[in-house]
């Protein structure tokens, strides 16, 4: 394997001669600039695999340092060096894209976590990227605008707040920029924060010491220590008590946790991912959300949209989804009529794809064993309309109005038909057309296979 180099950026030759030793003694190879220009000039000679930099400069901002890392083709790690308890400007550096930070004084083993994370880093690429196309389905721009959005906070360590509603793949996201991490060799913890009893839940968190409360009868390690090296996910953080948050907050915060009943206090290393559906800033404003939490947790915000903002994905999603449930392939799955799949397509999905996926586990109960059709499907029908008649407006941003008249022509025809087993006769009549009229439409809209 080649020697990995790391650039070293700090105006205090004691700080960068502690920083160059570390690295030396792990194998990694240095090259060092007290200014922000003399490091531009190093990042113009060569290539590194890591950059630590100070924050303040003689010459400028190591921030600027983060961005133009950052927008270069190639990117590698950068992390800053903080003042310790600064952990405002560390935030900052994160949400501009630094991949970790160090506060100043420097701890060492905190230090060689930290690089090793890093040059993990470069071993690890791009069929990742294609392994997620096939999870986290979906080709509509919002969903090409996620994977890529995965893809590189996967290279960051900083904690990222997933929002979404219910069943629109928060975890699924989660999951992901773990994979995708180079923490992925390590456990994913995934953890519902509303499932747990307030009274257990400093002991799950934390872990305890035996004999620190009725019940604890052996020593046992919390989430965070289970998480170690990894990613611990909080789904839905917003159900944590005040008193954990304040915990939760230190955690975060030290980089160490405290065991109930333990004097001693142990570093962990674990990337935080949260979830929730609420809306956690209106929280904040009502006071039952600790401000200082929601800053810590919310560094990098992901939204997850709902299914009903995204219906180009629906035909996709539920082609999967057939696969999956019937264990058929592609080719032999069942099959979903046209005015079925348009009717997925306009209904609303309250459940998001956690309901998708019980409508079609529905319908492969009911379904004549060829075809699943509208009748199979049984979606709610004031949900169903409600969104019809929304739609029904006319959007000149979204198309034509050929287009959309065509849309609607070709949806009335397909339900008629649907409703009518296919016959066209019964269906020209429902729509009130004569035979020929209704004929004629079949072709111009390519209906008429
Ligand atoms: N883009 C997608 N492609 C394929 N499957 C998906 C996608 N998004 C979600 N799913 C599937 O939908 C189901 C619900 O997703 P997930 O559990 O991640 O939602 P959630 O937002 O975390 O829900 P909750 O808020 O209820 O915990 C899962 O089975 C997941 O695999």
């Amino acid at each position: 394997m080649k020697t990995p180099f790391a650039l070293i950026v700090d105006d205090e030759p004691d700080i960068i001669e502690l920083l160059e030793i570390t690295l030396h003694r792990m194998g990694v190879e240095t090259r060092s600039a007290g200014t922000a220009s003399g490091a531009r000039r190093l990042l113009q000679e060569r290539t590194f695999d890591l950059c630590l930099t100070d924050l303040k400069l003689p010459d400028g901002d190591g921030l600027e340092l983060v961005e133009l890392i950052q927008s270069s083709d190639a990117p590698h790690p950068v992390a800053v060096i903080t003042a310790h308890g600064n952990m405002d400007t560390a935030i900052t550096a994160m949400k501009k894209g630094a991949f970790d930070f160090v506060s100043k004084p420097v701890d060492l083993p905190a230090l060689r976590q930290l690089v090793a994370n890093a040059l993990k880093f470069k071993d690890h690429a791009s069929a990742k990227d294609r392994r997620m196309r096939h999870t986290l389905l979906g080709e509509s721009q919002l969903m090409r605008d996620i994977r890529s959005k995965i893809a590189k906070l996967a290279r960051s360590q900083a904690p990222v707040h997933i929002h979404g509603e219910s069943g629109a793949g928060k975890e699924l996201v989660a999951r992901l920029i773990h994979q995708q991490s180079t923490r992925s060799d390590k456990s994913f913890v995934a953890i519902n924060c509303g499932a747990i009893p307030h009274e257990l839940m400093e002991s799950e968190f934390f872990g305890h010491k035996k004999g620190s409360f009725t019940g604890a009868v052996g020593d046992k390690k919390g989430l965070f220590q289970a998480a170690d090296g990894g990613t611990l996910f909080l789904d839905e953080i917003a159900d944590l008590p005040p008193s954990l948050q304040v915990k939760l907050l230190r955690a975060i915060q030290e980089k160490k946790i405290r065991p109930v009943g333990e004097q001693q206090e142990i570093p962990v290393d674990v990337r935080l991912l949260s979830a929730t559906h609420r809306n956690l800033a209106e929280m904040v404003q009502n006071g039952s959300f600790r401000q200082d939490l929601f800053y810590r947790i919310n560094v990098i915000e992901l939204n997850v949209p709902p299914l009903r903002e995204r219906t180009a994905d629906v035909p996709a999603l539920a082609e999967h989804i057939l696969v999956r449930l019937t264990g058929q392939t592609q080719t032999h799955k069942p099959e979903i009529s046209p005015a079925a799949l348009d009717a997925l397509q306009r209904y609303r999905f309250p459940g998001n794809i956690r309901e998708l996926e019980n409508i079609l586990e529905r319908a492969l109960a009911l379904y004549d064993g060829k075809c699943i059709g509208v009748d199979d499907l049984n979606l709610p029908v004031g949900i169903a309309e409600t969104h019809l008649s929304e739609e029904s407006r006319y959007d000149p941003g979204r198309g034509s109005l050929e287009d959309y008249l065509e849309a609607i022509e070709r949806r009335a025809i397909l339900h008629a038909l649907e409703e009518n087993r296919w016959n066209k006769t019964a269906a020209a009549k429902q729509l009130g057309l004569t035979f020929r009229s209704f004929r004629y439409r079949l072709k111009k809209l390519e209906l008429d296979d």
